[in-house]
């Protein structure tokens, strides 16, 4: 693995029995297309060549904005600290095609875009998934690119009342996650996409390789809220894991409507009690409704950030809680993996981590660490 910065700061590889590629495709020039970066179990290939991990300067840039700081400064922090980090992946490696295997659609959070969670993709991708990670073009990505200028640019203006905005962005985010799904659908029936990407990729090795009735949607934060958004619209999706979700987007009107299983996976510091108050509004006695929290961990624990830089950044620019990063990503992605085996009927040995999903763990707990007295005062 190359160094991020100097140090020896990377990206963890998948810990599974399968070496992980990984590709992008982009459907249509416009911003209604649809864009993801693909991570897929590969056959070993000799030249082991790994993508950066951002893809060009522009989404530094892009970042800067999204953190309201000086771009021309910025740019060179970032260059200097993330420029040389790469994917632990083999880009275009060739498909091993031998299973069906299952699939996972992952939303990015607020500011975040499509590279920014190879941690979590990664590990999926070496333990037998396809995960298509989507970059979503509803003005919440820090920064993306297509080929032919947009309709009508919108952003939220001062004094403008940010729930309608929101609203309108996880219901847009949706039909991105649902418009990857139905391209994946096309690509496994042996169908032709049209890449306006020139990616050495061969699309067709995926034919009949992705098992369809094994489906999930993961996101972190406003990535979250996109997983509850498209389980009410797809049941396509059969389960999905929402990390540190900000709830705040959705209407609660679709709550009834969600049937599938969720798992809410939390961060000790990111929540508060109006947060959790929403997420207890889809528990219920019937569906499996998961909650578990990471003792210690920050919102920045789920994206790769916060295996990229020391602890003194780290702690700075709240990348990392006081939980060491790499235990708080084995958590979060172990009792995912068992979360996925339960509800998607996969036949491996991912319920060797069902006491996680009970959060029987010592740097997790069970539910939340917002008390309940807090959450009661929302209540009446
Ligand atoms: C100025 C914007 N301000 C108001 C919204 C808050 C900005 N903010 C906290 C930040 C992202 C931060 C970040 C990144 C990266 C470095 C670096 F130094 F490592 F580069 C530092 C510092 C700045 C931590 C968040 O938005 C938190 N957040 C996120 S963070 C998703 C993300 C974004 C960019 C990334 F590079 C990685 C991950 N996703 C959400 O869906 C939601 C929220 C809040 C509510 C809903």
């Amino acid at each position: 693995m190359g160094n991020c910065s100097g140090h020896d700061f990377s990206i963890p590889p998948g810990k599974g029995p399968h070496h992980v590629g990984c590709t992008d495709l982009m459907v249509g020039h416009t911003v209604e297309g649809t864009f993801f970066r693909l991570y897929y179990p590969c056959q070993l290939s000799e030249r082991s060549e790994n993508p950066d991990w951002v893809p060009t300067k522009e989404y530094f840039n892009g970042l800067a904005d999204f953190m309201k700081i000086n771009r021309r400064l910025s740019e060179r922090i970032f260059n200097y600290l993330f420029g040389s980090c790469k994917i632990p992946a083999t880009w275009n490696a060739a498909f091993k095609p031998n299973t069906k295997h299952p699939v996972v659609i992952f939303s990015h959070g607020l500011g975040a875009f499509r590279t920014l969670y190879s941690a979590i993709c990664v590990e999926l991708a070496s333990q037998g998934f396809i995960v298509a990670s989507v970059e979503h073009r509803d003005e919440s990505a820090s920064a993306t690119f297509y080929f032919k200028e947009k309709s009508t640019p919108e952003a939220l203006k001062t004094g403008e009342p940010e729930f309608p905005l929101r609203n309108k962005q996880v219901k847009q985010r949706a039909d991105e996650c649902i418009r990857a799904l139905d391209i994946l659908f096309t690509v496994n029936s042996g169908n032709m996409v049209e890449n306006v990407l020139k990616t050495p990729f061969d699309w067709s090795t995926l034919e009949n390789s992705m098992d369809l009735c094994r489906i999930a949607v993961m996101g972190h934060s406003f990535g979250g809220a996109t997983v509850i958004e498209c389980l009410c619209k797809e049941v396509r999706f059969k389960c999905g894991i929402a990390l540190d979700t900000w709830m705040f987007p959705l209407d609660e009107v679709i709550f009834p409507q969600v049937k599938q299983p969720i798992f809410f996976i939390n961060s000790e510091k990111f929540q508060w009690a109006g947060n959790i108050f929403r997420m207890k509004k889809l528990d219920s006695a019937t569906i499996p409704r998961k909650m578990i929290t990471i003792r210690g961990a920050v919102h920045q624990s789920f994206p790769d950030f916060t295996f990229l830089t020391g602890n003194c950044l780290g702690k700075i620019f709240k990348l990392q809680g006081n939980v060491d990063p790499h235990l708080a990503m084995d958590l979060s992605n172990r009792a995912s993996l068992a979360f996925l085996q339960r509800h998607l009927s996969l036949e491996r040995d991912f319920n060797q981590w069902d006491q996680l999903i009970d959060g029987k763990d010592n740097h997790l707990i069970p539910g939340t660490n917002i008390t309940l007295n807090q959450i009661k005062d929302l209540e009446n």
